[in-house]
């Protein structure tokens, strides 16, 4: 890896201090370790240390095992590279060395940084770093010691608490617990560090391992009472997921055998782990979603992103409220503007119980959840919009409103102001057809509760200026979203995607087939939820008009089904009014209505198509494929338009915005793992018996035949670009 290196300094104290450098995150590369392996070796010869301190450059201690050599491990399948670490490294050189070392840390300890810092005798923090261990999060555990050493600092509950989670705490909750030995402003780090490794080496301090305490752990049966509560925990939370259970594994290895039996089983189980379909996945998702902002043409040219300063959000409606709480929460400025007195005061209303929200639930401190509030102006006209830098128009989905509203915004604004709009259904040439700022015309399409969903689909058209889109992807960025650049097309990149999600459930319950067990199917595969109980949070209403657009845009290949007009008909309405496919009572789980059922046999008398009249039989697994499959085959139509940069763009996508299972790496991917020529080969035999639904597209088709995934990059003649 260019510019990784660790230096040595040795002091006239005799404090040799190692200092990782590896930007940005100072990861632990391979040659990173080897450096620290080189340097310890010499520290030990040298007659002049007495003492080692390790840092790492920058202000950030290290970000943990270098994780691109998940990814060649993943591609080749070749374990051997991955270096021996733990052993070798922690435990033989650091650890067990004659010579105390002392970690300095400053911005981050995570994974393996952290698991180094714990080999070391003892942690100093400056302020505020994050320590944790987020290996779980790569569908792997910590494999430098931290199932074992974590536990003997800060207890096993916690410790548990911490790896199950994922979720880093600050030096100061550190220091609490126990992980840290003191918190030291950043300029005294390496000084206090320095002085602490001598107090060490010339005995006046304990020298600590921390992998033969015992003290934190507690006694073997209580121990055993809180890891089989853990696991039963996992089994709800981390279904699908085997990191976690075999986590909780290693934990106990140690606790009954000791720390090192735990740390021979970690590093037997790590690289297990590693060569799971979870762990690619995982992976996989790690590195395409720092990808999305990387975007030929626009964050490769030299391009700055603006600063936007003031925003102004029209509508305070669930979108424009949700969009004004996200703005606010990363310090901006919002005019939120509505067209009477009585709107403005609801959606102030609302903005206000997002935020107190998040405060009543712990999310958010008060002082910064009123500071957020003081941000906030509202307004009945556009005289605050003259030195706006942004507008997000978020009103009812209405083309000749809209087509006003941008009219009168081109007068109101100043001429570098952005001007985005919300619209999840209206091209975005129509919205501006009569102004001439096509160039500043862009689509900001942020998913409900827009204040808690991840994804930002930044929506281009022709005419829009790389510099806008940088600047939105900067706002996505700083207001914690996850933006991904798509074209202009009906439903975006995944509402376009998943179109055919809830119309191939309809068409397998118009089939005959259980509606429940489809629903089980589908969450049991890692969906939150199944297709119909889907439909029935997001509401009836919604799904007819949602299923309107989708008719009129693509008719070759749309299924018709009376089912959601009928149970309108017959006074349900979803979990809005407690009816639906399932029965909603307050603090129960939703029910399997069986109430609905002669519902769907009367859909089925309408639609007719099952063969000779009979149910048809098919097994879970068929299930599963003809209602993902289709949505991978528009996918692929996805893919073949240039709607997104990148195939793995439409994998953050549908993770952020649909919840397709993290572990399973996105829809591109997963289909990937299946096999583009099984998909195939099941479109074509569905299409055959049920109809041109499942007719598989020309991209899949192609891809299929050529024996090629439908990851890899098109050549940019054979794509026809939207962007
Ligand atoms: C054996 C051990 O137990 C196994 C391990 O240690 S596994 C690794 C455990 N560590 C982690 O999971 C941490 C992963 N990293 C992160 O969560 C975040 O990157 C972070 C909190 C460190 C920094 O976040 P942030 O400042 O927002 O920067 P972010 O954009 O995420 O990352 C900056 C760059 O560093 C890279 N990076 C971050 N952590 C990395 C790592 N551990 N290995 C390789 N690259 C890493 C990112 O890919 C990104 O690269 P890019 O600029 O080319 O896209």
């Amino acid at each position: 890896m260019a510019g990784a290196r660790v230096s040595m300094e040795v002091g006239n104290d005799g404090v040799a201090l190692i200092t990782l450098s590896n930007p940005p995150v100072n990861a632990l590369a391979v040659p990173i370790i080897a450096g620290l392996k080189e340097k310890y070796d010499e520290a030990m010869r040298r007659n002049d240390v007495k003492a080692i301190v390790i840092t790492g450059e920058n202000g950030r201690f290290s970000g943990g095992f270098d994780i691109n050599v998940f990814e060649k491990v993943h591609k080749t399948g070749d374990l051997s590279v991955l270096p021996d670490v733990s052993v070798d490294l922690i435990v033989n050189t650091i650890e067990d060395a004659r010579k105390p070392s002392v970690a300095a840390i400053q911005g981050l300890a995570l994974g393996g940084g952290l698991e180094l810092a714990m080999g070391c005798h003892v942690r100093i923090s400056a302020p505020k770093a994050q320590l944790g261990l987020p290996e779980l999060s790569l569908g792997i555990i910590p494999g430098f010691g931290g199932t074992q050493r974590l536990p003997r600092l800060v207890g096993l509950q916690k410790a548990v608490e911490m790896m199950l989670s994922s979720k880093p705490i600050t030096s100061e909750e550190g220091m609490k617990l126990g992980l840290i030995n003191a918190v030291v402003s950043p300029q005294e780090l390496i000084k206090v560090s320095r002085m602490w490794a001598l107090d060490i080496a010339d005995g006046r301090k304990p020298l600590v391992r921390s992998l033969h305490m015992t003290d934190n752990l507690g006694s073997l049966s209580e121990a055993h009472k809180f890891l089989m509560i853990a696991r039963e925990k996992a089994k709800q939370t981390a279904r699908n997921m085997p990191q976690h259970h075999a986590c909780l594994d290693v934990i106990e290895e140690g606790i009954i055998h000791g720390g090192y039996s735990g740390v021979i089983k970690e590093a037997k189980v790590f690289k297990e782990l590693v060569l799971t379909d979870t762990s690619r996945g995982l992976v996989h998702a790690f590195f395409a979603q720092r990808l999305t902002s990387k975007v030929p043409g626009v964050s490769d040219v030299g391009l700055k992103p603006r600063r936007i300063k003031k925003v102004a959000v029209i509508g305070g409606g669930l979108m424009g409220s949700g969009i004004a709480t996200a703005l606010l929460l990363s310090n901006t400025q919002v005019v939120l503007k509505e067209v009477s007195a009585e709107f403005l005061a609801k959606g102030i209303k609302t903005i206000e119980g997002n935020i107190r929200g998040l405060v009543t639930r712990g999310k958010l401190v008060k002082d910064k959840g009123e500071k957020a509030l003081s941000l906030l102006k509202g307004v009945l006209d556009y005289s605050e919009f003259k030195d706006a830098d942004m507008v997000i128009e978020a009103v009812v989905e209405n083309v000749s409103l809209k087509q006003t509203i941008f009219s009168d915004l081109e007068k109101a604004c100043p001429p570098h102001c952005i001007l985005a709009t919300n619209t999840s259904t209206i091209d975005l040439n129509v919205v501006g057809e009569r102004t001439n700022s096509q160039e500043r015309i862009i689509g900001a399409h942020f998913f409900s509760p827009a204040h808690i969903m991840p994804l930002l689909e930044i929506v281009r058209t022709k005419k829009t200026s790389a510099q806008v889109i940088l600047d939105l992807i900067a706002v996505g960025k700083a207001i914690k979203k996850v933006p991904v650049v798509v074209g202009n097309c009906t439903g975006f990149a995944v509402n376009r995607a998943f179109f055919p999600y809830s119309q191939s459930a309809h068409l397998l319950a118009n089939l005959g087939i259980d509606i429940f067990r489809i629903d089980r199917v589908i969450s049991d595969f890692g969906m939150p939820m199944g297709p119909f109980q889907l439909q029935d949070l997001a509401g009836y209403g919604v799904a007819l008009a949602v299923a309107k657009e989708f008719q009129a845009a693509f008719s070759d290949r749309i299924f018709n089904s009376p089912l959601v007009e009928l149970l309108v008909k017959n006074g349900r309405n979803g979990k809005n009014n407690g009816k639906g496919y399932y029965i909603y009572e307050k603090g129960s789980q939703p029910k399997p209505d069986p109430s609905v059922l002669p519902v769907i046999k009367e859909s089925q008398k309408l639609t007719n198509i099952m063969p000779d009249g009979k149910p048809v039989s098919v097994s879970d697994e068929e299930i599963l494929g003809m209602i993902l499959f289709p949505v991978v085959n528009e996918a692929c139509r996805v893919l073949d338009e240039g709607v997104v940069v990148r195939a793995s763009d439409l994998d953050v996508a549908s993770v952020l915005g649909m919840s397709f299972p993290s572990y399973r790496g996105g829809i591109i991917f997963w289909a990937d793992t299946v096999g583009p020529s099984h998909i195939y080969n099941s479109l074509k035999k569905w299409s055959i018996l049920y109809g041109n639904f499942f007719k598989p597209s020309q991209f899949l088709e192609e891809r299929a035949t050529k024996g090629l995934l439908l990851s890899t990059p098109a050549s940019s003649s054979a794509s026809r670009s939207r962007l």
